[in-house]
């Protein structure tokens, strides 16, 4: 059975590249046939890795295809998901699966609801990569992906894939509380780094700040009901900007790149979800206003 891959930038083209050299059929779907024929220039997608790069010449077609799909990978960013999901809806066969890959929480809502009866599987994922020019994507940083399903916690048939594709992964039965210490976790750092414009060991300097934020955070997560998450999250913030201390965030990135942000699948699902439990959280709300003004001074999406 053949993956199609719904959003071939930098997650969708690593994951669509090692399965497809694993011998795993995959196939892209493109936005329109602009996009198409500009991969079509190519002879495929490239993964730069170690210093190596190899082209994989993987199918593509556009939105226009009507091929059925059984099992989708969805890479587009959290504000694309439900967009992109909406124009493949009516090809999702009997018994589709879809593996949903977007950072933060929300947009996984958005989706299932467009897709009833058809399986949607969420994703965490410490991987790195990025777009270095047009279909051409490097495999930036090693890490693991943790996948789950909230809704049945019986593993796909289909997670030999992975291991025939070297993708590293874990079956998660808490996959939410996986993506609900992710979410807490972005929002302690990234709209700092956006707001100091430095990279993550530069909050070092700004650690009341930053611990205010975790003990907000932390009660979040209790009143969602991710206790153990909570436990974990104030070490967890600094061993992360201790490790990634000369790496930009990816909000930053997306900011000093003109890039729209996915504030709204973090820092606004929290203060929502915040809002529903009756918590206040000011320093929340302090950084979440400051970075709205910022994207406005930058002429950026406040969504
Ligand atoms: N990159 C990374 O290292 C990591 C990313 N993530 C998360 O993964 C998700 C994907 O991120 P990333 O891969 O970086 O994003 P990219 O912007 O690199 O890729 C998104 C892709 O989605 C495509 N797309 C958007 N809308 C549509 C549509 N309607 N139809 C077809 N294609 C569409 C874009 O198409 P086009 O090329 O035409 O613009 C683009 O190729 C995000 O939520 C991100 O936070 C999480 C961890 C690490
Ligand atoms: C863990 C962290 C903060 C690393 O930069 C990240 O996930 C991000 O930048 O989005």
């Amino acid at each position: 059975m053949s993956w199609h891959v719904l959003g071939a930038g930098s997650l969708g083209s690593l994951w669509a590249t090692r399965l497809f050299r694993a011998g795993v059929p995959v196939q892209l779907i493109l936005r329109d046939p602009q996009r198409l024929a500009s991969y079509r220039q190519v002879s495929g997608l490239t993964l730069i890795e170690q210093g190596q790069t190899s082209v994989y010449p993987i199918a593509a077609a556009d939105l226009s295809d009507q091929t059925p799909i059984t099992r989708l990978l969805l890479a587009c960013k959290a504000y694309d998901a439900a967009e992109a999901v909406a124009a493949v809806a009516h090809r999702m066969a009997p018994g589709a699966e879809v593996v949903l890959l977007q950072n933060g929480l929300g947009s996984q809502e958005e989706v299932s609801a467009l897709l009833p009866g058809k399986r949607c599987l969420v994703a965490s994922t410490t991987e790195g990569a990025f777009r270095d020019g047009d279909w051409q994507v490097v495999f930036a940083g090693q890490g693991h992906t943790w996948l789950g399903d909230p809704a049945d916690n019986t593993p796909p048939a289909w997670l030999s894939d992975l291991e025939r594709g070297q993708i590293p992964y874990t079956w998660s039965p808490d996959i939410l509380a996986r993506l609900w210490h992710k979410l807490a976790l972005n929002c302690a750092i990234n709209p700092l780094t956006v707001l100091y414009g430095c990279r993550n060991g530069g909050l070092m300097p700004h650690h009341e700040e930053v611990d205010a934020l975790c003990a907000e955070l932390v009660q979040l997560l209790i009143s969602c009901g991710y206790a153990q998450a909570a436990e974990q999250l104030h070490g967890d913030v600094w061993r992360v900007i201790e490790a990634t201390a000369a790496n930009y965030s990816s909000m930053y990135q997306d900011v000093a790149s003109g890039r729209r942000t996915e504030i709204s699948y973090l820092l606004g699902y929290a203060r929502t979800a915040a809002e529903r439990s009756g918590l206040q959280l000011p320093a929340l709300q302090s950084v979440y206003q400051r970075l709205l003004e910022h994207l406005d001074a930058h002429g950026l999406p406040r969504y």
